[in-house]
């Protein structure tokens, strides 16, 4: 069997502000081309382990190494250029509400490359498209969005430089079911048509249910477990249990199942795709 490539290896992070130690001795590793489910209690520290793993936090102690390269000891311009390799849609969207969707589109071609307007233009026109928004959302600005356009519009802007892997911090919060389900199988979709590596950072049990392969559980500072949502569910640790036994996690595997009957694609299965059949 050929090794599975890892583009994220987290080793011995740890994460202080003051006196609060907010993660000690937490392992991770992430392969190219899996969607990676981050769970875990509100402030066990699920952003700051993804804004360490951008570049965005410097850890108090451990190594991230991304696609090959240790960023702790990597010269700045290699760096920039491993940083330009990923793409981030943080929590609120983080557009800039002065520029059209085009515009903030076009805000990471403008920094990396030196482009005539009108290909900036179609390029950001291309991603707008990607990210399942109607052309004319192009000119309008985030103030003319619904909330579930502002999340396809940072999207967009987080597909603009083509990346290998894609950070997404709480995509769905605050969307309506229809619209995070929608949200949750365009993440799927460009996956599987650009060969993304997901990082994704999740409070919805319907988002892991439907498309993450495998779930990382953030606590006691570390990772507690990362595996695949089977394996998860039936791990010995009260969060845990009550995280996907509850009467949520329940409620979103019996949805993923009836999904299932229906022929969509859910973690499950992706995961029976995947296994290598046996004679
Ligand atoms: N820049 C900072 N300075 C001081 N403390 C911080 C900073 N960033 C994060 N923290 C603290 O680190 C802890 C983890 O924060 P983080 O935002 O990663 O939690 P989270 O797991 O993403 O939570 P949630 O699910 O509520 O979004 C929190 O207690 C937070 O207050």
């Amino acid at each position: 069997m050929t090794e599975r490539e890892k583009v994220i290896e987290v080793r011995n992070l740890r994460n202080q502000f003051g006196a609060q130690v907010v993660h000690d001795h937490l392992d991770l590793d992430v392969y190219r081309g899996e969607i990676v489910g981050v769970v875990g209690g509100s402030g066990s520290g699920k952003s700051v382990l993804l804004r360490s793993i951008i570049g965005l936090n410097r850890p108090a102690a451990g190594s991230v190494t991304l696609l090959g390269e240790d960023m702790m000891r990597v010269a700045d311009a290699r760096r920039a250029q491993i940083e330009s390799r990923c793409g981030v849609l943080f929590q609120n969207g983080a557009l800039f509400s002065s520029l059209t969707v085009a515009d903030n589109v076009a805000v990471p071609l403008r920094e990396h490359y030196r482009l005539p307007l009108a290909l900036m233009q179609r390029l950001a026109n291309l991603k707008i498209a990607l990210a399942g928004l109607p052309a004319e959302a192009g000119a309008k600005f985030p103030s003319e969005l619904s909330g579930g356009m502002v999340k396809r519009a940072a999207l967009a802007r987080s597909l603009a430089l083509d990346p290998d892997i894609l950070f997404l911090d709480e995509p769905t919060a605050g969307l309506d079911p229809i619209g995070a389900a929608a949200f949750d199988q365009l993440i799927l979709t460009l996956r599987e048509s650009l060969g993304l590596t997901v990082f994704l950072i999740t409070h919805d049990l319907d988002t892991l249910y439907t498309i993450c392969d495998r779930v990382a559980v953030l606590s006691q500072k570390r990772v507690l477990v990362a595996d695949t949502l089977a394996r998860v569910e039936n791990y010995d640790d009260t969060w845990i249990r009550e995280y996907f036994q509850g009467p949520r996690g329940r409620a979103a595997e019996a949805a993923a199942e009836i999904a299932a009957t229906r022929g969509e694609r859910t973690s499950k299965s992706i995961a029976a795709e995947a296994a290598p059949t046996k004679n």
